[in-house]
């Protein structure tokens, strides 16, 4: 391990070549991402042409193509070059060797067998041993101290920075091997204040020796892991930085996965005493959505993988979960899994992760039965469905089974805007966790050095809710910060090194995850509930403070928190006293519906109380639809015998099927016909309607004529009446004179034309005659007293004659006639 500036420049780093800018270069690749063969790195298969290259896969055509190298591939597309380097204008990354094949340094043999699905085998079968592992699976450096140490102990996460190799003019100073510390060079500091800060950590890595690193920073936590304690490493810093470099490395120098696989079986083959059940899981978070890595190409859905769970109760789902029984397994799953990784050409990084990988390994365990043998093992049964994040061995005979799970993550690296739109996207996304992970590291930092419980926002991005379990402290966590000591990287550089001062602080408290026989199983659930209770009684005190400070979002998770923590804790419960005190239970099972546990924090009793109350309401909404649906049945007498309701529906069911029936053979049969027929009526009937008001128009406009005609007729006829009074008056005054002849009777004829002024003219002559005067009147008329114009009367019109003949008993001349006649003096 190299740990102070002149030990780091004693490794002779390999030359360096700057990378291009391939997204410039290479048309075929441009914006392109793809799953490239990451494994093949790792793969001796390759070793003799162990070149990175890109895939031209997109992200959307997820074909689950498995890259395997070309043989013969130099030179690699996008490798960079020498004469590259000179624009000066992109940072410049040292490339590893790959001229010698370094096969040796490999820790995968060559075969590749497919491997097992763990819900289709029988765990009991695929268990492994110190016998069964093979010789060349073993790294055999695991010495005897290591194995006894006491893996859990620590209780800081181990933070160390890994400087990359470089040709370029370096901003950082590594400080001597006792302090573990880096600093900036004066003249790169932004201000100038005397004394520059100096950070200090686990570890300071240089040069691209990664099994020093590996030594160094991740040994310890692979045999933490083995040794039943859940534990993490992860690399941290920006694009290009060497974080897959320090994690899968190359097939010269391979990285903390491969060589941590090769310490696994190492250690089982150095632990006689203790059976294993190996299995792995493989998946990245893209844009904040899980894939699986390992999902079979023919699911199109599947391989997202959904968080459940809260607190240290997360699990993954689904997931497939494969066993692993030799270092070809994991080569093979590691390949499979890398060749569906994200990757893209950058502005800085050739093949830069566009995801966070993790790759899990779930180690279950137990003591050997009798004799060191397998004599102790169940006879195998049909699968057992899987228990997500549960083990799948057996507790037997007093062997608890032992639970850890080994996490090995590549971060995706922070990165400043860049030209391609898609590459910025998944920037945004990738800072956007990157910082989440840093806020939640601080708060946790905060937490543990303040003695504070503030809220932890776990939920605010995908990794740190799947890091939650651990990161909350039960775990051994490794970060290796890396960082590009060039000289126009320093702000980024700097923002990585205070990442790794805040990841310092955290607190842990790893504990074995062993799962005990039945006995020691309940004793467990005990222990849990109460420290589940503690933790809820806990938060319950501090809630109304906290309240005031959270966002509403932060309100609802850290409800939702305490909901989890509350039902994990009737989980508990409940699963004591089935498998306890059923039979007790059902003795003593109080009459009461209502059961109350005096056991309940006040919170749960409200959360039970609540519960309640929400039963109420929606039980309460039940009945009201039931009454309105009650309300609409037909009445039936409230005495009625049930049979009789249920003849009633029975009836009405049966009348509703049949007026179904008959409405449907109504539209099936008749339908069409009868629109038919009725199309063709009122066409007809719509021309006689039409002909009929045409015919009502004109004998209402006849109507109308006939009336104005009839008033017309009343005006004369009132004329003509007036007229008749008049000459009434006239005849009265006459006759009155004495001029009318006694005995005249005027005959009642029918009335004619001018008959008035005949029988007035008669009566004239009669009364002269009878006075002995010539019927010429007129010539002496101007002797008689009564000065009568007889010449005017001559001269009116005839009145009489202007009246209709048509009808002549109509005729006012006939009713003149008769009134004439009762007023004539008898
Ligand atoms: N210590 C080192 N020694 C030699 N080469 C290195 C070292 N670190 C990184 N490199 C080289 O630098 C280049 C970039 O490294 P790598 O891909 O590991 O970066 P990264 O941090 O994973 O980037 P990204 O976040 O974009 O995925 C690679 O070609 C790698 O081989």
């Amino acid at each position: 391990m190299l740990t102070d500036a002149s030990a780091a420049r004693s490794v002779k780093p390999p030359p360096f070549t700057p990378k291009r800018l391939v997204s410039h270069h290479t048309s075929a690749s441009e914006g392109s991402i793809g799953r490239t063969p990451r494994a093949s790195l790792m793969t001796p298969s390759n070793m003799g042409s162990t070149r990175k290259y890109k895939s031209t896969l997109s992200v959307e055509s997820r074909t689950r193509v498995s890259h395997r190298p070309r043989s013969g591939l130099s030179p690699v597309p996008g490798t960079p070059t020498k004469s590259m380097s000179s624009d000066g204008t992109r940072p410049k990354t040292p490339s590893t060797s790959r001229s010698k094949p370094m096969r040796a340094e490999s820790p995968y043999p060559s075969d590749v067998p497919s491997e097992m699905d763990v819900t289709q085998v029988d765990p009991e079968e695929v268990l492994i041993d110190y016998k069964t592992v093979e010789a060349g699976d073993v790294s055999g450096e695991i010495d005897e101290a290591l194995l006894l140490q006491d893996h859990g102990k620590e209780d800081k996460v181990m933070v160390s920075v890994r400087i990359r190799p470089t040709t370029s003019p370096t901003a950082w100073e590594v400080l001597n091997v006792q302090s573990k510390s880096v600093r900036l060079f004066p003249q790169y500091a932004k201000s100038t204040a005397s004394s520059l800060p100096q950070f200090n950590f686990d570890e300071i890595l240089t040069g691209s020796e990664n099994k020093l690193v590996y030594n160094a920073v991740a040994r310890s936590h692979v045999c933490a892991a083995m040794d039943g304690y859940n534990a993490v490493v992860f690399a941290y810093g920006q694009t290009a930085s060497g974080k897959t470099f320090t994690l899968s490395g190359s097939d010269e120098q391979p990285g903390i996965i491969p060589r941590a696989m090769k310490d696994v079986f190492a250690y089982i083959r150095r632990t006689p005493s203790r059976e294993y059940l190996l299995r792995c899981s493989y998946l990245e978070t893209y844009n904040e959505t899980i894939h699986d890595l390992l999902a079979p190409p023919s699911s199109t859905t599947s391989y997202i993988v959904e968080i459940h769970g809260s607190g240290s109760n997360v699990w993954l789902s689904p997931l497939r979960e494969e066993v692993v029984t030799s270092l070809k397994g994991v080569r093979e799953v590691l390949e499979r899994g890398n060749a569906n990784r994200r990757t893209a050409t950058t502005d800085w990084n050739e093949r830069s992760s566009r995801s966070h990988s993790i790759f899990r390994l779930v180690i279950e365990s137990r003591e050997r039965g009798d004799g060191m043998g397998l004599s102790g093992r169940s006879t195998p049964g049909p699968p057992r469905p899987p228990t997500p994040g549960g083990p799948r061995l057996q507790a037997l005979g007093g062997r608890s089974v032992q639970t850890s799970v080994l996490s090995l993550i590549d971060l995706a690296g922070s990165e400043k805007a860049t030209s391609d739109k898609e590459r910025t996207k998944e920037g945004k996304y990738i800072n956007q966790s990157l910082l989440t992970l840093g806020t939640v590291i601080g708060t946790l930092g905060d937490n543990a050095a303040k003695h504070k419980a503030d809220y932890v926002p776990f939920r605010n991005s995908k990794l740190t809710r799947m890091l939650q379990p651990s990161l909350s402290g039960n775990a051994r966590i490794s970060v290796i910060c890396t960082i590009n000591p060039d000289t126009n990287a320093v702000s980024e550089s700097t923002n990585t090194l205070l990442f790794a001062q805040r990841i310092k602080k955290v607190q842990l408290n790893a504990q074995k995850g062993e799962i005990m026989d039945t006995e020691a199983l309940l004793e467990r659930y005990r222990l849990e509930i109460e420290d589940l209770k503690k933790k809820l009684t806990e938060r319950e005190a501090e809630a109304p403070a906290k309240s005031r400070r959270l966002s509403a979002q932060e309100k609802m998770e850290e409800s939702k928190a305490m909901k989890d923590l509350n039902s994990r804790i009737q989980q508990l419960t409940k699963l004591i006293l089935t498998s306890q005190t059923v039979e007790e239970r059902e003795a003593s099972r109080p009459g009461s519906p209502a059961k109350v546990d005096f056991d309940m924090t006040p919170y749960q009793l409200q959360q039970e109380l609540l519960a309640a109350r929400r039963e109420i309401e929606t039980q309460s909404t039940q009945i009201l639809s039931l009454e309105a649906a009650l309300l609409a049945r037909p009445e039936l007498p409230p005495n009625a015998p049930e049979d009789s309701k249920d003849k009633l529906i029975v009836e009405q069911s049966k009348t509703i099927r049949e007026l179904e029936i008959v409405v449907a053979g109504y539209e099936d049969n008749l339908g069409e016909p009868l629109r038919a027929v009725r199309e063709d009526v009122e066409k007809e009937w719509g021309v006689k309607l039409e002909k009929e008001v045409k015919l009502r128009k004109e004998k209402e406009a006849w109507a109308e004529e006939l009336v104005r005609q009839l008033e017309k007729e009343r005006r004369m006829r009132n004329k003509l009446e007036e007229q008749r009074r008049a000459l009434t008056a006239f005849v009265s005054k006459f006759d009155a004179l004495g001029l009318g002849g006694e005995g005249v009777t005027p005959s009642i004829s029918k009335p004619a034309p001018g008959g008035a002024h005949k029988i007035f003219a008669e009566r004239q002559r009669n009364k002269l005659n009878s006075f002995g005067l010539s019927s010429d009147f007129t010539s002496n008329a101007s002797d008689s007293p009564v000065r009568l114009d007889l010449n005017h009367i001559k001269g009116q019109p005839i009145l009489l004659e202007q009246m209709p003949e048509e009808d002549p008993w109509n005729d006012v001349s006939f009713e003149l006639e008769l009134e004439d006649k009762e007023n004539v003096p008898q």
